[in-house]
């Protein structure tokens, strides 16, 4: 299948420092001016080492930002099945760097070994929280993309990437380590008024280059597949890539 990207708005920082201030202080911005607006924002995160950074800065900005964490409902995109306490969890690092200093009390994590006897049991509980929830999408869902191009975890010419009419997805032998994740189908992950892909290191120019070239397969490059809500919808998503210079030196 090819699809042919909305036009993107891209944002490219001299560093992964810059980068992930920059992020990290749109986000407290997006965030307050919701909050004003009388609304509970509902957030994505995703895991990886530009994430890390952001996550640091948001808890370093959060005080002075009057964001109220507690009426912020946190999600993930993917997560790694693993034990809870494993350094492998992106909810882990995303609560270490700041989730818990900020306050954040909503906050749906995805299932662990102690939770789940498997992802697909993993899965199918998300699927029924973000569908008790409404499924009316994120305000703000970040992702990161691997170098091979897979976002959440959701893999090149992976099964389970092909996966439709479902919220969630269980995935088994992930090319990456550790090989057994959840992740958000391209369905859930598309129900989003706002979608930010994080991209930082000369390792990531050639799949961000892929993702953003005029023609490609979802299948080869699966940030490809988050365009957005349907334009049928009548709801535009706004789609920004946030690189630093090295990931953005392919473009
Ligand atoms: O495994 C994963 O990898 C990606 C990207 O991570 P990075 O360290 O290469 O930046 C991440 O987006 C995803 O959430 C995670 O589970």
């Amino acid at each position: 299948m090819n699809v042919v990207p909305p036009s993107p708005r891209i944002e490219v920082q001299p560093s992964p420092e810059a980068l992930a201030t920059a992020v990290a202080g749109e986000l407290l911005t997006r965030l307050a001016d919701l909050q004003a607006a009388g609304q509970v924002p509902q957030i994505g995160l995703t895991g990886g080492t530009i994430a890390e950074a952001i996550h640091r800065e948001v808890a370093r900005l959060s005080p002075a930002s009057g964001v109220d964490w507690g009426t912020v409902v946190v999600w993930f995109g993917d997560e790694r099945f693993v034990a809870p306490d494993s350094p492998d969890r992106n909810a882990g690092q995303a609560r270490a760097a700041f989730l818990d200093a900020v306050g954040a009390t909503q906050v749906h994590e995805m299932a662990s070994t102690a939770t789940a006897s498997s992802v697909e049991e993993g899965a199918a509980a998300y699927a029924d929280l973000v569908r008790a929830h409404g499924s009316g999408g994120f305000d703000v869902l970040m992702l990161g993309i691997g170098p091979d191009g897979h976002v959440a975890s959701l893999f090149p010419g992976h099964p389970a990437a092909a996966t439709t009419d479902a919220v969630a997805v269980g995935v088994h032998d992930s090319p990456k380590p550790p090989p057994d994740r959840i992740s958000l189908t391209f369905e859930c992950l598309n129900r989003a008024d706002t979608v930010w892909f994080l991209a930082a290191g000369d390792g990531k120019a050639d799949a961000v280059a892929r993702a953003l070239a005029p023609e490609g397969s979802v299948t080869a490059t699966p940030a490809r597949g988050v365009t957005g809500r349907d334009p049928a919808s009548g709801t535009a998503t706004e789609i920004t890539w946030w690189l630093d210079t090295a990931a953005a030196s392919a473009l």
